[in-house]
């Protein structure tokens, strides 16, 4: 089973852009290019017979920049504010470029008592049901100015973990994570340049957590450790993830299409069909590395250590060169 077979068969999508990804650097405006562009993206599905969930950040950003705050607001009251402003201005636009093509959008602010409660979650379940049967693309944020809580981005508030607690809520099939970094890498590559790309992922395990650090932008929040947890949440209901890069937002076609971009996490299902797709050969050579490992690790005398690694490295040498023919 390869990419394009998992990802473009999808039918129900949730996409997160992150405020890196729809606003400049720079200046933390919003980007009206790309903007435009990931809707016709999301009009584009749609129109493919996909149905998509946007869930966009931005709120926070967007209102600072529009209120003219030089920096990133401390208190819990501007941070409010900020999102109210930001968030009016953000729908505004969202609406304004969807309206040209006469596609229906909607807003949906969640908190986090629209996940925990049962009946506020049936009834946010309620709502996005209606709306995909009037083919509506809903625009999802949290209730940003109520949401003291969320607002600490400690536990619960991230688009992240949101936009994985939304796919679990709809019963989506894919979660695509657009960001201001490729994927995963095995630290942060902006601290660390021996940072190396992880193409796919199949077990969520510490190790793998520990790889994921905060972010390290002024305008980004969560970093790689709240994609982890919105890959733990999206790949245990059986919608598979990605994490890409939002700087080219045509991406989201070529993730679509199936192509080798970006870090795909795979759902438990696709997980357990891979691990039966194992050639022998290779699981051969996964039980003889595991072995070795074994072996190596015992307490063995000097001597007798070197000559089990010599012969453990033969061994190796042997079975590639089995493998190879
Ligand atoms: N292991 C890692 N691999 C990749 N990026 C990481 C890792 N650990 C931390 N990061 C940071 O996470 C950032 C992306 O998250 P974030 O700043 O929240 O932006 P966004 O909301 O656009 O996704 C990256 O720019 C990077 O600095
Ligand atoms: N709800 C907040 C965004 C929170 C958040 O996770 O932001 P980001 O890391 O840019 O995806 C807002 O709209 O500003």
């Amino acid at each position: 089973m390869d990419r394009k077979e998992i990802l473009s068969g999808k039918k129900r999508i949730v996409i997160k852009v992150g405020t890196t990804t729809i606003t400049y650097d720079e200046t933390g405006n919003i980007n009206l290019d790309k903007l435009e562009k990931f809707v016709r993206i999301l009009i584009n599905l749609r129109n493919k017979g996909k149905e998509v969930i946007v869930v966009s950040s931005g709120a926070v950003g967007i209102g600072r920049n529009v209120l003219g705050l030089e920096h990133k607001p401390e208190t819990e009251a501007a941070k409010q504010a900020c999102a109210a402003v930001g968030q009016g201005r953000l729908m505004m636009i969202y609406e304004k470029l969807f309206n040209e093509y006469s596609q229906l959008t909607a807003q949906v602010l969640l908190t986090k008592e629209s996940i925990t409660n049962k009946e506020c979650r049936r009834n946010a379940r309620q709502a996005f049901d209606e709306l995909f049967r009037m083919k509506v693309v809903p625009i999802v944020n949290e209730n940003d100015a109520i949401s003291v809580d969320e607002l600490a981005y400690g536990n619960f508030g991230d688009n992240d973990t949101l936009a994985a607690y939304v796919a679990k809520l709809v019963d989506a099939d894919l979660l695509i994570l657009m960001s201001d970094i490729e994927g995963l890498y095995t630290d942060d590559p902006k601290k660390n340049p021996n940072a190396r790309f992880i193409h796919t992922v199949s077990t969520i395990d510490g190790k793998l957590e520990q790889m994921a650090k905060g972010a390290s932008s002024e305008y980004g929040t969560g970093g790689m450790a709240t994609k982890i947890k919105a890959a733990k949440i999206a790949t245990g209901i059986g919608a598979d993830m990605v994490i890409a890069n939002g700087d080219n937002i045509y991406t989201i076609n070529d993730i679509m299409a199936g192509k080798k971009i970006g870090t795909l996490f795979l759902s438990k299902e696709h997980r357990k069909e891979m691990k039966m797709e194992m050639s022998p050969e290779k699981a051969q050579y996964r039980r003889q590395a595991k072995r070795q490992k074994k072996e190596a690790a015992k307490p063995l005398a000097n001597t007798e250590k070197v000559e089990a690694l010599i012969n453990a490295g033969e061994e190796k040498k042997q079975v590639e060169e089995q493998k190879e023919q």
